[in-house]
């Protein structure tokens, strides 16, 4: 609500809960707002380690990219304080957790959960890029999974406005398409790259350009090295659209709302998301 949005937060109006996990900047904590009873994550970051990886900025951006995003698919940061030592983001909690420790305990999704995941997420992207915002980041490492089985675009640890596009090298190189991994100036389209890999990877169990060595994902990737194994079966409907999106030429890739369109999508896709 409006008066949540600028009241000034304290750890004192929280219980905390059980951790949910440990980031590069500090662990999160299931917590419940005393007034409201409301459950959140609350996320710790420590200023020193912020400081010395001359993230603050890019953390303040975040939280400024983040207050303007309202989306059923996106994780809520619904707002932030600090102490002496410490910064506190306060997150929507995400009740069924992470996503690839569903997809390591499953192997791979069936093409009704692949698709219903992949569409809702080409929603959030459409939302996102329609603010100028593009992700960079869509692996299943940042995707949460809420009370309802919705999926949600939970890390926003590398978005960046188009405007002010970054070639920084962002953790695995699976997700990375080409003019990311050839490090030339990119645009919205990585996300459509980075969600047919998504697709690929919730259909087979594995990333497609996986290979024991860096170097040889990088070449696969360039390459465009695409191959879909006998194993899993999967229809020809669904290669058909990771085929459209994991392109190398920015512009021949099929745009997010042509995506919704597909027939694979059409058929398989839950529209409750
Ligand atoms: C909108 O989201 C975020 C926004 C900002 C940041 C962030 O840390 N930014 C940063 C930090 C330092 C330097 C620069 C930028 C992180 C997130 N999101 C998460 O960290 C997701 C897991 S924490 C939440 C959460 C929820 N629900 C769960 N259910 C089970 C586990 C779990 C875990």
């Amino acid at each position: 609500t409006a008066e949540e949005k600028q009241k000034r937060w304290t750890l004192n109006d929280f219980d905390i809960g059980k951790p949910l996990g440990r980031g590069k900047f500090g662990h999160v904590y299931l917590a419940r707002e005393k007034k409201s009873n409301h459950i959140v994550a609350l996320k710790v970051l420590f200023k020193s380690q912020l400081k010395q990886s001359q993230v603050e900025h890019q953390l303040r951006r975040e939280v400024e990219i983040q207050s303007h995003l309202r989306h059923p698919n996106i994780l809520r940061l619904y707002g932030y304080f600090y102490d002496q030592t410490r910064v506190y983001l306060i997150l929507e909690y995400a009740a069924r957790g992470e996503l690839y420790k569903e997809l390591q305990k499953c192997k791979y999704f069936s093409e009704k959960r692949a698709a219903t995941y992949i569409s809702s997420l080409a929603r959030a992207l459409i939302y996102c890029h329609g603010k100028h915002v593009i992700h960079r980041d869509i692996k299943p490492e940042n995707l949460l999974i809420g009370a309802q089985g919705e999926l949600k675009i939970a890390d926003f640890g590398w978005s960046v406005h188009t405007f002010n596009r970054r070639r920084t090298m962002c953790g695995t190189l699976d997700y990375l398409p080409p003019e990311m991994v050839e490090s030339v100036e990119h645009d919205a389209s990585v996300d459509i790259w980075s969600l047919g890999v998504l697709c690929y990877e919730f259909l087979y169990g594995v990333p497609p350009f996986e290979a024991k060595e860096h170097s040889d994902t990088y070449r696969r990737i360039v390459k465009v090295d695409l191959k879909f194994p006998m194993k899993p079966i999967v229809s020809s409907s669904a290669k058909d659209l990771i085929s459209q999106m994991l392109v190398k030429d920015t512009s021949q890739r099929l745009p997010l709302h042509k995506l919704l369109e597909h027939p694979w999508i059409v058929q398989n896709a839950d529209p409750s998301g």
